[in-house]
């Protein structure tokens, strides 16, 4: 080679050429695919565990360093870009069939990923359920009344009070609820419906992050000989049974006189092609289950848990309770709305009180260009960090307080009397997502939550056990941020 190069100049200049270009071009691709900083271990690192134990450390620093920008996380499930918010108007212009949801992934073999062949999940929730809150707001604060009384007859105290584990109660009442607007009155007081309802989504939880602890090749095999698979085959089997039968008799009746008003009836009408298939709408109410119950009781629990350590703000809010039920002559639908003092406390408390860090956890379907120039490859795993903009100075004043009236406060000023609300969406605040990937059931959360604070001011007054003043410590694990479970709070029948 040496000789032959030697003999040839242009040869040698030939070669120098290519060997620069193969350079230029190797230094190119790798500063591209580099051009993405990390924060935190690889996943192939030998400290690639530690996301478990500095999780809140990772994403302040992420957000510290690239809070306009995009850096790479590994968070032991995925290796996932977070995304600044900033971009958050950009994405929502990309169709919903390119960034779907991550279910697939966590919850592989769970039948969950139903979600990701179809939009009737958003349709239903974002159409029916929506319109028809105001009407179902009364039945549905019956229900929850009723599932609280039959609970309490179990645990009175000596004094008359009662003392109950406010996060497992949640869940209870939440389902209840849940339960009467999904399945109707015949099926909704069913306690396997109700066990069912719950113990499929803590199965599927469960299945999922064991299964992601093996190898993707071996899962396949694995899945079968793991009790929480088992336990959820047995659970969605139940829903199958007492769905099926009732899926049955409406397509004979076709709702003629209008009697069936819930979920159930709305998926029969909006379903279409393939969705329509029974077996399918029972798996799609599952997963409204899944999507609804925890959700809504966890971001509750943390409005009880703010309100017993604030009892100024009990009555402050009983009496705008008190009064407009006085002044709507009942719930009507007009009720919630006007319920503006209870919104801002909720959205005050669900502000310093994110489910996790992440939000937006989707996957990629196609390569995706962002206005920076940068590209992000087809099949990656996307996030946002939005637990830290909620606490930036630089969005609100005085961050790290508690200002119950934050919301409303804002609201006052002309032309924001429809903005700040619980439900509201916005692009640079992405607590619900964003646009057309917003979360179609806030509005019934919203709904669920005021109802329920509602029947525990108006029946009760409630407090923490003894002397405690204080909310317990958040417990954070991984990209979650979970409430006390164990916490218990005290009820009193209020005098009528
Ligand atoms: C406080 C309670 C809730 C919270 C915090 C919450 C939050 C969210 C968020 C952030 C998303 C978007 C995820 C993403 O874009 O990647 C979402 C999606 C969704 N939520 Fe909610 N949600 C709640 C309650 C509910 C309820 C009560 C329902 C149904 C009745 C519901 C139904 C759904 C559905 C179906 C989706 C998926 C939409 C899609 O296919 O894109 N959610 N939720």
């Amino acid at each position: 080679m040496e000789d032959l190069l030697s003999q040839s100049p242009f040869l040698l200049f030939f070669t120098c050429i290519v060997a620069f270009g193969i350079w230029r071009f190797s230094t190119i691709f790798t500063s591209s695919r580099a051009a993405f900083p990390r924060i935190g271990p690889a996943p192939d690192a030998a400290d690639n565990k530690r996301f478990v134990t500095e999780s809140f450390q990772m994403i302040q620093e992420g957000y510290s360093k690239y809070k306009n920008g995009i850096y790479k996380l590994w968070t032991l499930d995925m290796d996932r870009f977070i995304i600044s918010h900033k971009y958050m108007s950009e994405l929502n212009k990309v169709p919903r069939s390119s960034v779907r949801l991550t279910t697939s992934e966590r919850y592989e073999y769970t039948g969950m990923d139903i979600c990701e062949e179809t939009n009737l999940q958003y349709e239903v929730c974002a159409g029916s359920l929506t319109r028809n809150i105001g009407s179902l707001a009364q039945t549905s604060y019956n229900e929850i009344l009723f599932a609280l009384n039959k609970k309490l007859k179990a645990v009175s105290n000596d004094d008359g009070s009662y003392s109950i584990p406010l996060f497992t109660s949640l869940i209870d009442l939440v389902t209840s609820s849940t339960a009467r607007v999904f399945v109707g009155p015949d099926l909704c007081r069913n306690p396997e419906w109700l066990s069912t309802a719950t113990g499929h989504t803590m199965a599927v939880q469960k299945a999922g992050e064991e299964l992601l602890t093996f190898p993707a090749i071996v899962r396949p095999v694995v899945v079968h000989f793991l009790k929480s698979y088992r336990q959820l085959r047995s659970s969605a089997s139940v829903a199958k049974r007492l769905l099926l039968p009732e899926i049955e008799k409406r397509a004979q009746n076709n709702n003629e006189k209008g009697q069936y008003q819930d979920m159930l009836q709305w998926l029969i009408d909006t379903a279409q092609g393939r969705d329509t298939e029974p077996e399918r709408l029972v798996k799609m109410m599952l997963f409204l289950n899944m999507a609804a119950i925890h959700t809504t009781a966890i971001t509750a629990t943390n409005v009880f848990l703010d309100l017993c350590a604030r009892p100024d703000c009990i009555d402050m809010l009983r009496e705008e309770i008190l009064q407009t039920v006085k002044e709507d002559g009942g719930i009507k639908t007009s009720t919630l709305p006007k319920l503006k003092k209870l919104d801002s406390f909720m959205r005050e408390s669900r502000r310093l009180n994110t489910m996790g860090f992440l939000t937006f956890q989707r996957r990629l379907m196609v390569p995706l260009t962002l206005s920076s120039g940068a590209t992000i490859p087809r099949n990656s795993y996307i996030s946002m960090a939005y637990q830290p903009i909620l606490r930036d100075p630089a969005y609100y004043a005085s961050p790290l307080t508690f200002d119950p009236l934050r919301f409303y406060n804002l609201r006052q000023k002309e032309g924001e009397e429809e903005k700040h609300q619980f439900a509201s969406v916005d692009a640079s605040e992405p607590l619900w997502t964003f646009g057309k990937f917003s979360c179609p059931g806030r509005h019934w959360a919203t709904a669920q939550i005021k109802l329920l604070v509602m029947v525990f001011l108006l029946e009760f007054e409630i407090s923490y056990p003894d002397e405690q003043t204080e909310r317990p410590e958040n417990k954070i694990m991984g990209t979650k941020i979970m409430p006390s479970v164990a916490q218990k709070i005290v009820l009193r029948r209020r005098e009528s």
